[in-house]
């Protein structure tokens, strides 16, 4: 067992993604300050999508304990990925389009990264991966979602949490993962670097 950190010890939360704060709230958890990194998420020459999210979840993490020594500082970054290809965060419609079209009837991969740095500093980074098949798109399910705005600033152009939730034929692996942060390994990290997760009583 972990030393237990001192119970003043406090959760940030290094994202301005409102899913991961409603993830981490559905498993009772809200945290002390919700501080996001804001970093330049441009990928590198030919990075592969598990070391982006390894790095950009590490590098968010790292960037916001600066901030907050002696808490806990939790970091994600997620991303949508078709073989070696990451798509982009849909901030248009012709991007969001381009995405749907790439999903269209096939399988991807939703792959998340996590970083915990515990008030000790140690830290850890963990990757987590879900496939996901999407039927073929219609083109009036096409026009309809993009009519939603559902897309705007979601990786890969969708969120399986609203209506996109119709398209998705088969999900293998981790669900909460693809909405933004997997809970299992979250709390994995948190309980066993003596984050106090699970309410007494
Ligand atoms: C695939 C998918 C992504 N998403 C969202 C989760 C993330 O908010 C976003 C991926 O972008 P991220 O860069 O991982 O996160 P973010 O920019 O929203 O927040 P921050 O960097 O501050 O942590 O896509 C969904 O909400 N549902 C989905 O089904």
């Amino acid at each position: 067992m972990p030393a237990r950190p001192p119970a003043q010890a406090k959760l940030i939360l290094a994202s301005a993604s409102p899913r991961r704060r409603d993830l981490l709230a559905q498993i009772g958890l809200t945290p002390d300050a919700i501080d996001p990194a804001e970093l330049d998420e441009t990928p590198q020459p030919r990075e592969l999508p598990l070391d982006y999210v390894r790095r950009l979840a590490e590098a968010k993490a790292l960037a916001v304990a600066a901030r907050h020594a002696g808490g806990f500082v939790l970091a994600a970054d997620t991303v949508v990925a078709v073989g070696r290809r990451i798509l982009p965060k849909a901030e248009t419609e012709a991007e969001a389009r381009a995405c749907l079209a790439l999903l269209s009837g096939h399988r991807h991969k939703v792959i998340g990264g996590l970083c915990l740095i515990a008030p000790d500093g140690r830290r850890v980074v963990r990757v987590v991966t879900t496939a996901v098949t999407f039927k073929r798109l219609s083109d009036e399910e096409l026009r309809c979602y993009i009519a939603s705005g559902e897309w705007q600033g979601k990786a890969g152009g969708y969120a399986v949490q609203g209506l996109a939730a119709i398209f998705v034929a088969q999900l293998v692996g981790s669900y909460t993962n693809v909405v933004g942060l997997d809970l299992h390994m979250a709390y994995k990290l948190l309980a066993g670097h003596g984050y106090p997760c699970l309410a007494p009583g």
